[in-house]
């Protein structure tokens, strides 16, 4: 359903600070697979999300969405088929409107402008029927305003308005590094079903290898601005930490002793 066919991205050419990031990759995304990416800091993770949103260009190489070549369609008209959630919660909601109100502006996304502002009641149940699926009692407090939620909360309600439109392609770009360990899991949890009960094809940046292998059905590693391991079916179930880190430790020269991914 997605392809990527030999990306280049390199920022600031030609100057002291020109960096390659992305070199030669092509990958190829099956429907409703749940890639889970992992790779050391500055490895092109972000940059692989950014270019398949348009955020940025990709210098050579092409994009393909269900057919349709969207290498070169701008950010903006990218944004009707694709859910994304950040690593910061205070991103993808506005903190100084309700629950409701940023739930219909993800509902609205992209369809016509003739739409009545006024949220109905046949829209609020639909709102609060998935704000229970959460289940963090935001279906009782639909108009309080976002910004006193709680940032595991913030992550649920932005990663329900991203999927909200059944998106075709997921991004999640490490949408649980900034919560506390048993908050990160119960986001993660709920990412998992979201993403089963919707059949949502997924792409899931975290640094926490354990998470990598827990959670989806693929998982690919990159480095230097490529991929350099991809595991699907049994063979990533059985993966254990240690060998992640072995291949880690075998493409970085050891550098890879001081990268956060140690941490997690
Ligand atoms: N807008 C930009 N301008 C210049 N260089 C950039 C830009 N975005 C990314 N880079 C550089 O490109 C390389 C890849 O960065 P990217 O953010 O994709 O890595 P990452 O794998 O997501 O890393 P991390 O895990 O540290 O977030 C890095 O060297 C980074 O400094």
């Amino acid at each position: 359903m997605l392809e990527l066919k030999n990306i280049h991205k390199v920022f600031n050419p030609g100057t002291i600070n020109e960096k390659r990031a992305i070199q030669n990759l092509s990958f190829t995304l099956n429907d409703g697979d749940f890639v889970t990416v992992i790779g050391g800091n500055g490895a092109g993770k972000s940059t692989m999300l950014n270019l398949i949103a348009g955020v940025y260009t990709a210098d050579a190489g092409s994009i393909v969405l269900d057919g349709a070549d969207i290498t070169k369609l701008p950010e903006y008209k990218r944004a009707k088929l694709l859910g994304r959630v950040f690593q910061d919660p205070m991103m993808g909601t506005a903190g100084n409107m309700g629950i409701e109100e940023n739930l219909a502006m993800a509902y609205r996304r992209g369809r016509t402008r003739t739409l009545r502002w006024g949220i109905s009641n046949e829209e609020r149940e639909f709102y609060k029927e998935k704000l229970q699926m959460l289940d963090l009692g935001l279906e009782g407090r639909l108009t309080s305003k976002v910004r006193l939620l709680s940032g595991g909360q913030r992550q649920a309600l932005t990663l329900l308005m991203a999927t909200l439109q059944n998106p075709r392609l997921l991004l999640l770009d490490e949408h649980t590094a900034a919560l506390d360990p048993k908050t990160a899991h119960k986001v993660l949890t709920l990412t998992e079903k979201i993403i089963s009960e919707n059949r949502l094809s997924t792409l899931m940046v975290t640094h926490n290898m354990k998470d990598a292998i827990r959670y989806g059905n693929r998982l690919v590693m990159m480095h230097e601005g490529n991929i350099i391991y991809d595991v699907s079916g049994e063979e990533k179930a059985n993966l254990q930490v240690s060998d992640l880190l072995a291949k880690f430790e075998a493409v970085s020269n050891g550098e890879f002793a001081n990268d956060r991914m140690l941490l997690a």
